[in-house]
């Protein structure tokens, strides 16, 4: 795991957005037979993409197949609202996946929703310090199995925003960030605590994506998501449209 693998990473096109939802479904069973010791730790983005990929998670042949009891569910970002408004990432988690699936309630790691936004973030990274019985990230010892990551139109991942302070964070694991394009003040991982993965995935579907994934896949600096590292590998999961033309 002392690789480094940049967003550049490998590709996998599907056909359609239901055949990348279905692919990726697939590859994330695949990823829990290899590590049969507990637990699987997931870190979940929000937003519209993956909402897809949830509501069939939720339904069989995924709740069957998929190792719930050994499954840890953590958030890459998320808005800092209380958990019932309708903008939160983690709602949407609840009522699409973690309400209709056998996951113990301990293995649900949400993000605070309460105090201050430094509080909130604070407090994530004390619990995810817990977990990961440390205090500092080691190259060969992974805080998370699998990183699910999207991507803004503006080449925004998790809530790293173009511009923002947050982009410079080495040291926190979760930190606040105020994006001035988007709604509510966000807490989001910052890119030591992304990098610290054995998988990170990108999941991008539709044609207005399609711009973002070649600037990134290009390495343009103003992507936020173009700094992406895995400390184990990157695969973007993309569908047709959102897939840039193939390069000669
Ligand atoms: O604000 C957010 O946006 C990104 C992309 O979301 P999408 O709706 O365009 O799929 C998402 O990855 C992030 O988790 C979310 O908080």
């Amino acid at each position: 795991m002392t690789e480094q693998t940049t967003a550049t990473g490998a590709v996998h096109i599907s056909a359609t957005r239901e055949s990348l939802m279905h692919d990726l479904a697939e590859w994330l069973v695949k990823q829990t037979l290899q590590r049969p010791e507990a637990p699987f730790r997931i870190a979940l983005s929000g937003g519209s993409t993956p909402q897809h990929l949830y509501r069939l998670m939720a339904e069989e042949p995924y709740v069957s197949r998929l190792p719930w009891q050994r499954m840890q569910f953590f958030l890459g970002d998320d808005r800092f609202v209380p958990h019932d408004h309708a903008d939160s990432n983690y709602g949407m988690m609840r009522r699409l996946l973690f309400s209709r699936v056998p996951v113990p309630a301990e293995n649900i790691f949400p993000m605070p929703d309460k105090g201050t936004a430094e509080q909130a973030a604070k407090a994530y990274e004390a619990t995810l310090k817990q977990i990961y019985s440390g205090n500092v990230l080691e190259a060969d010892k992974p805080l998370f199995d699998v990183n699910l990551l999207g991507l803004g139109t503006d080449g925004h991942t998790a809530s790293l925003f173009p511009g923002q302070p947050v982009l410079q964070e080495r040291i926190a694991w979760v930190a606040p960030c105020v994006p001035p394009t988007a709604p509510h003040t966000r807490l989001t991982l910052t890119y030591p605590a992304i990098h610290a993965s054995r998988h990170v995935i990108f999941l991008v579907e539709g044609a207005d994506k399609k711009e973002a994934v070649a600037r990134v896949r290009a390495q343009d600096p103003a992507c936020p998501a173009s700094a992406i590292t895995s400390a184990g590998d990157l695969t973007w999961f993309l569908d047709q449209p959102a897939a840039p033309a193939p390069q000669n």
